[in-house]
């Protein structure tokens, strides 16, 4: 008998314990998936990412779809059928066509069934989503609602770097420049407002959510650019209250309140193109229903 295990049988020990190793860590993997912590596509980016994730790049794509909840074997095979993706294909291994369409079924999944660690909230003008969101940030401080940059000047109260960033056009421009902003527009024909992209890339990566409370136009931008997005357009209860929330508030003139109403009438007429509409009858309710978007089978 030899005093050491030959060179052969050490690599064969070394290599079972290794495959049992990898295998423990995809299941763990299934498992984030399976109990919601993680969605099937943060774990298909991160697969697609520099980073070093073995457990991600060798997971079959066959089984991360079976740890949806709702998909089966025969589910999966469909849907891999659909993208042209092979059974035994691992999502490290998907070429970029393939890595796209997986990327934009799991989206489109994820946001048909209203559930996404990103959430819009969009509507005409005075429906209420300040308010909406003045009442998220204090009730549910789990959710991380984007602090926009913004060229108008400051209304009393408001507070630099709570409610916006203020911050002057060459700024502005500065950020365009340097791509820091997920999205901008000029809203309501004057100012322009932008969301910085930075800390929203850093909460979705840490599992945190995130919520935007933007203009239309910018919604649109985030649904082209993180089609994992869920898209909620608040509706007044009527038009008729919509007017009198807009001229009780008294922030805006005449004139202005005149232009708003016509935009708003433009802006009515796209609700269709949002995943979830949601009345905002009683400020808390709409809220809850926003909030519940996060955590929605
Ligand atoms: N559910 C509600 N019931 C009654 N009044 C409401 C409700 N929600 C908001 N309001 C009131 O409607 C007015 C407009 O609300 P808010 O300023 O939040 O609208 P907004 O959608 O953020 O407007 P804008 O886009 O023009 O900034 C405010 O006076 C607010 O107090
Ligand atoms: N496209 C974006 N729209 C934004 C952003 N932040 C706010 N808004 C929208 O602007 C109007 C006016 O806001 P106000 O505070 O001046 O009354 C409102 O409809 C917001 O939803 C943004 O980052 N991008």
């Amino acid at each position: 008998m030899p005093a050491h295990r030959n060179p052969p049988e050490v690599d064969r020990v070394a290599a079972a314990r290794a495959a049992v190793a990898a295998r423990r860590a995809r299941a763990a993997v299934k498992a984030q998936v399976a109990s919601g912590e993680r969605s099937a596509l943060e774990v298909a980016r991160a697969a697609w990412s520099d980073d070093d994730l073995p457990a991600e790049k060798s997971l079959r794509v066959r089984d991360l779809l079976t740890s949806i909840s709702g998909i089966g074997p025969a589910r999966a095979e469909a849907v891999m059928g659909e993208l042209r993706i092979a059974p035994s294909k691992r999502l490290g291994g998907l070429g970029t066509r393939q890595r796209s369409a997986l990327a934009d079924w799991l989206a489109a999944r994820g946001r048909k069934r209203g559930a996404s660690k990103l959430v819009v909230l969009a509507g005409p003008t005075a429906v209420g989503k300040g308010t909406v969101s003045a009442y998220i940030r204090e009730q549910y401080p789990d959710v991380n609602l984007s602090v926009s940059a913004t060229t108008r000047k400051p209304r009393p109260g408001e507070v630099d770097g709570v409610h916006y960033y203020f911050v002057d056009d060459d700024e502005f421009d500065r950020m365009i420049r340097d791509r820091e902003l997920l999205e901008w527009a000029v809203v309501h024909n004057s100012y322009r407002y932008g969301t910085p992209r930075p800390p929203i890339d850093r909460a979705l990566d840490a599992g945190d959510k995130v919520m935007l409370e933007i203009d239309l136009q910018g919604a649109r931008q985030v649904r082209d650019a993180m089609p994992e997005a869920v898209l909620v357009f608040l509706l007044p209860p009527t038009w008729e209250e919509l007017v009198r929330r807009l001229i009780g508030r008294g922030t805006e003139s005449a004139e202005e309140q005149a232009r708003r109403l016509e935009t708003a009438k433009v802006e009515l007429a796209a609700q269709d193109e949002f995943d979830v509409r949601i009345v905002n009858s009683h400020v808390g309710t709409a809220a809850r229903e926003v909030v519940d978007l996060f955590t929605a089978p």
